[in-house]
Parts: C-alpha cells; structure tokens; sequence
C-alpha cells in the first residue's frame, strides 16, 4: 500500500470509543524524509492517532499503511519497520547510558558485531565518551533525550514517530535536539513527530493541525502562514484552534 513518495498516508482514518470520535476521518500523507509535525492542543487526538499508525490500536475505519504496511492488518510488521520515542515510555534510569543502548539495540534485533559498531558510533557522535558508564538516572534531561532518539532510530527504522520528544528542557537544549532530527532526516528516515513548542512546528517540513478529532491545518509553516495570514505559527495555531475556516488541499 506504500504510494509512490509517500511513506505514510491515512485517508479518513477513524477511531471511536463507544459513540465518540477521538480520530475523525482524518486524510493525510507523508513523504519519505520528511519532517512531518502532528500538531493540536491536549485532547485534540494525537495520541490516539500515532498509536494507530504506530500499530499499538486498530482503527475503527478508514484506511492507512505506513512503510508499506497496512495498519489494520499488518501491525507486527509496522512495528519492526519504525522507531518509537516518547516522554513517557523511554529508558531504565538504573542503566548505564551503554547498558540502555546495548538493552534496546538488542530488542531491535541488532547483531552484537551491530550492536558495538553502532553504539560506539552513537557515543562518540553524541559527544558521551566519558559519560557512557554513568547511571542514566545521573544525566541531564537533555542528554536522556538524545539518547532516546539515538536508540530508537539505532536499527535504521524508515520511520521513527516522536511523542513529545523534548518536553520539558530550555531552548537551547531543543534546538540541539533538532540537529539529531535533521541528521535522521538527511540520511532517508521519516521523522514523523508530536510537539506543542512553536518554533519546533517551524522546523519542520509540513504538518497537520488536528482540533476534535480532525485535521484542521495542514501544509508547510510557510503555506499555512499565508492561509492563515499569521507572522508565525503561534499566531496559526490560535486561529485555527479558534476554529478559522481551512479548506484542506
Ligand atoms: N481509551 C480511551 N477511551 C475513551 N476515550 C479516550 C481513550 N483514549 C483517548 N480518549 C479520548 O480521546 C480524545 C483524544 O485523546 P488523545 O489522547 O488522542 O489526545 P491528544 O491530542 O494526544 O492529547 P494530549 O496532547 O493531551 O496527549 C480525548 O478526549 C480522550 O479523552
């Protein structure tokens, strides 16, 4: 079912839970190497929609396939194909850093000739040489998070999903945090990611604004801007939650 350029695409996927709709039919695609930001505020259904792309929740219709695979009937292989990051499900604080990442690389499946290249590579990338046997539990939020993006993206997933990947640090620390998404994305993986900052929705290449259960924005910052007449995405993000009219293109 992989389309073409697009390594996701969904159209009118849909989630209930009982009568109500957390996921409202919603259509859209991502292209191969993209940076694609899922935007909407708390409760707006992001969450239900990646853990349906993601394999973890069967849809209750629509259609969608990510990396080739169908999300109704295929959620093993999704999940063989993709990284998975997010703020609450994420490393063992009584590991050491190298300990995690050998810990993870080999539920991935990596080999042990893998698993030592790759983590050596991750560590001296990173910049952790003298740090890799501290307890995760010693390090600053900033760094847990880069190695948490290093692990999940370690077996060369063609996508890996983002949940809030940086909450909580200070401007600096993110943007930092960025340089690891756009390496990914400049060597083929799909960086399909939820945030509420701001500035991170400009960094990314398109995204989708979701508002009960829908998407309700949904192109580059830059288009959008033009759409919305805005100066930046904050001043979108209000519009559209404001309930602004869009056509979706
Ligand atoms: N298992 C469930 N049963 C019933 N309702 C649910 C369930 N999971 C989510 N919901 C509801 O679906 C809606 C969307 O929730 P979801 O967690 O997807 O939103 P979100 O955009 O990810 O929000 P946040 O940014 O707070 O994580 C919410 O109203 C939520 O209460």
């Amino acid at each position: 079912m992989e389309t073409g350029n697009n390594i996701i695409t969904a159209n009118k996927l849909t989630k209930k839970f009982g009568d109500f709709k957390a996921v409202n039919e919603i259509t859209f695609d991502v292209k191969k190497g993209e940076i694609f930001g899922f935007l909407g505020a708390n409760g707006a259904g992001k969450s239900t929609a990646m853990k349906m792309l993601t394999g973890l929740l069967s849809p209750t219709s629509g259609e969608a396939s990510v990396a080739g695979y169908d999300v109704f009937t295929q959620q093993e292989e999704i999940k063989k194909n993709i990284g998975y990051m997010s703020q609450k499900f994420s490393l063992y604080d009584d590991l050491t850093l190298l300990e995690n990442i050998h810990f993870f690389g080999g539920i991935y499946g990596l080999s042990k000739e893998e698993l030592k290249d790759r983590s050596n590579d991750m560590i001296q990338r990173l910049g952790l040489s003298d740090v890799s046997h501290k307890l995760l539990k010693e390090v600053p939020l900033g760094w847990k998070q880069k190695i948490a993006f290093s692990v999940a993206t370690i077996h060369h997933p063609k996508v890996v999903f983002l949940d809030e990947p940086t909450g909580g640090v200070d401007p600096i620390t993110r943007r930092q945090f960025w340089e690891l998404i756009y390496e990914a994305s400049d060597s083929g993986t799909t960086v399909f990611v939820t945030t509420h900052y701001m500035d991170e929705a400009e960094y990314c290449n398109r995204i989708s604004m979701m508002v009960d259960g829908k998407i309700a924005g949904y192109g580059s910052p830059k288009e959008l801007k033009k759409e919305f007449n805005a100066d930046n995405m904050d001043e979108v993000f209000v519009k559209i939650a404001r309930g602004e009219n869009y056509t979706i293109k």
